[in-house]
Parts: C-alpha cells; sequence; structure tokens
C-alpha cells in the first residue's frame, strides 16, 4: 500500500480563500478583524511561527499588531499589556506564544485575556465548555487535525484514535473534539508502557509528541490514517515525529511536515479571528 499524503498547504488555501470573502464582507460593513500576538523571548522557532502568523493575517486583510517583549518582561507588565488589549476596539483576537519563559505563570496569562478575544481556545472558560460541548473557540491545531480528515473524507465516528501526547494545547483539546466526534479514543504519554500495543490498534494515529522518527512502521496499523503534528528541526530542516518514508507505505493517508498539520493551524487561527470580530460586531 502506499498512502496518500494529505496536502495540508492547498487544504489551508481553500479555507483561507473562503475567509478572504467573508473578510471582505466584514470590510463592506466597516469592519476589520484585528489580531494580537504576544511573543515573550528569542526563541528563533517562536519568531518564525509569529512571522508566519502575520503574513497570513496581510494576506487576507486582517489587521494583525505583534508586541515582541524581552525575556526578562514581569508578569504584570505582560498583564498590562492583555488588559490594554481586552479593551482595545481594533483588536479581536489575542494570542500568547506559548512557551513563556518560566518566572511568568502560564495560567495567569491565559486566564487575564478575555474568553471572548481567545482565538486560541486556552482560557479556562474555554477549555471547559469544549470539555463540556458547548460552542467555544476550537484550539487551532486539534480544529485544523479534524478539519484535514474531514476534507480528506476519513471517518472518525465508531473508528479508534490513538494521540500520543497529552499536552493542553494539542494532546488533550484533540481528545475532546474526536470524542464529540464519536471516536473511540486512546491518549498515550511518555509513561505509557508498551507504545506500540496501542498504536497498532489506532485507525486514526496521531502524533503530537515532539521526538523525530518516534513513530515507526511497526507501530502502524495497516490502513490506518496517520496524523503528524510533532515539528523538529534537523540541520535547519523541519521534520515530523513520524518515519515518513517507512510509514507511508503502511498507512492509507499520511501528512507530511512541513505542509501537513502546520499549515491548518494557522488557517484556523485566521478563522477563530473572523469568528471573533463577528462576536464582538454583532
Ligand atoms: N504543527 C503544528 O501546528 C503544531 C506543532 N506542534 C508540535 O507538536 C509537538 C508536540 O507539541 P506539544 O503538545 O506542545 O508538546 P509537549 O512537549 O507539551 O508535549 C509532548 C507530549 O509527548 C509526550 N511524550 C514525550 N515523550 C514521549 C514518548 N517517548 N512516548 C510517548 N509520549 C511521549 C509527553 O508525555 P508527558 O505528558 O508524560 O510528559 C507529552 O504529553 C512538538 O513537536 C511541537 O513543536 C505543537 C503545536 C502546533
Ligand atoms: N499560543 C500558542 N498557540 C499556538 O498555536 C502555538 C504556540 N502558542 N506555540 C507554538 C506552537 C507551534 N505552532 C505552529 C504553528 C504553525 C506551524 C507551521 O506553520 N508549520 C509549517 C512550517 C513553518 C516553517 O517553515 O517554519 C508546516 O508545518 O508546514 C508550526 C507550528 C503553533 N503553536
Ligand atoms: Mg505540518
Amino acid at each position: 500500500m502506499t498512502a496518500t499524503v494529505i496536502d495540508g498547504k492547498k487544504i489551508a488555501h481553500a479555507l483561507r480563500e473562503r475567509l478572504k470573502q467573508e473578510v471582505a464582507e466584514l470590510a463592506a460593513h466597516h469592519v476589520q478583524p484585528g489580531l494580537a500576538v504576544i511573543l515573550v523571548g528569542e526563541d528563533p522557532a517562536s519568531h518564525s511561527y509569529v512571522r508566519g502568523k502575520e503574513k497570513a493575517c496581510e494576506s487576507l486583510g486582517i489587521y494583525s499588531k505583534v508586541y515582541r517583549l524581552p525575556a526578562s518582561v514581569s508578569e504584570a507588565e505582560l498583564l498590562h499589556t492583555i488588559h490594554e488589549l481586552n479593551e482595545s476596539s481594533l483588536i479581536h483576537g489575542i494570542l500568547v506564544q506559548l512557551p513563556l519563559p518560566s518566572h511568568i505563570s502560564e495560567s495567569s496569562i491565559l486566564l487575564a485575556i478575555s474568553p471572548d478575544k481567545d482565538v486560541d481556545g486556552f482560557h479556562l472558560m474555554n477549555v471547559g465548555k469544549l470539555q463540556t460541548g458547548l460552542p467555544t473557540f476550537l484550539p487551532c491545531t486539534p480544529h485544523g487535525v479534524i478539519q484535514l480528515l474531514q476534507y480528506e473524507n476519513i471517518p472518525i465516528e465508531g473508528k479508534h484514535a490513538v494521540i500520543v501526547g497529552r499536552s493542553n494545547i494539542v494532546g488533550k483539546p484533540l481528545a475532546a473534539l474526536l470524542l464529540q466526534h464519536n471516536a473511540t479514543v486512546t491518549i498515550c504519554h511518555s509513561k505509557t508502557v508498551h507504545l506500540k500495543n496501542f498504536t497498532k490498534q489506532a485507525d486514526i494515529l496521531i502524533a503530537a509528541v515532539g521526538k523525530l522518527r518516534m513513530i515507526t512502521a511497526d507501530m502502524v496499523k495497516s490502513g490506518a490514517a496517520v496524523i503528524d503534528v510533532g515539528i523538529n528541526r534537523v540541520n535547519g530542516r523541519l521534520v515530523g515525529d513520524v518515519d515518513f518514508e517507512e510509514v507511508r507505505h503502511v498507512a492509507s493517508a499520511i501528512t507530511p511536515v512541513p505542509g501537513g498539520v502546520g499549515p491548518m493551524t494557522i488557517a484556523m487561527l485566521l478563522y477563530n479571528t473572523v469568528e471573533a470580530a463577528k462576536r464582538l460586531e454583532s
């Protein structure tokens, strides 16, 4: 078997074209969606992601403003910036790039963002809504994964989805979304004993760990759909968590890195920003 390679870049582009029309319709009503991104510290990968987000906003006609703050910024200063953005009429979405330096409490920062502007879906109120099945901003990467599966007509209902990774930004919210779509969900993590026993059972296997080639062909059931969220840098090149060249001969569908989940994450951020503007301006 040779897997279909899922073209996340193409699917993200199609979503962005739809959003572009929505932004134009909002402009006719004198509304321009606005996104604020707060980036603390000098991590080159974070700076590169944030540039991607800025460029994406620009191409759609979304206003964006990036706050680049030094790693030494105090929690109080960061909270002050967030409070100003909560009040700003130009800004509908606020994203604080994670991780934050260790002297800043991530949960205090995320709690300070107005839930109505929380386009990452990380505020506790929105996390609770997601778990409860109430409408809310869906976290971008998990939502992007669901969109990829749906676009490729990969069934979710009744299927066994196995997620490797249990972070608050990917693994856990993705489990909640897959459950909402009636998958049977298993979550694995670093203390899982004999990981392969679990991954081998997956109809849909999602890797969200951050470890190069940790999913090998022997861990994948023949015909599974394999979604690679991982981003690893090797000599300046990006590679995922899945051994792509091996696993593509076992899976029925597979996402590449780059060009898989990453572009979808950005598309869903734009989607949430447009949604926020529609809700706040209506
Ligand atoms: N494409 C995209 O849009 C995005 C990509 N990413 C990428 O996805 C990856 C995961 O990100 P994130 O969730 O933030 O990462 P975290 O580091 O927060 O979480 C990693 C998870 O992997 C688990 N883990 C670590 N080692 C193993 C192992 N040997 N076996 C099984 N599980 C293991 C950890 O377990 P434990 O909980 O026990 O420590 C943890 O739950 C990273 O490469 C990141 O760069 C992230 C966000 C968006
Ligand atoms: N508050 C917060 N929200 C996030 O959504 C968030 C975050 N913090 N911290 C870091 C992770 C990581 N992340 C990515 C987004 C896009 C790509 C992406 O566009 N990747 C491209 C390649 C981009 C490149 O070439 O650098 C691809 O996979 O094709 C990757 C990773 C969002 N994250
Ligand atoms: Mg990708």
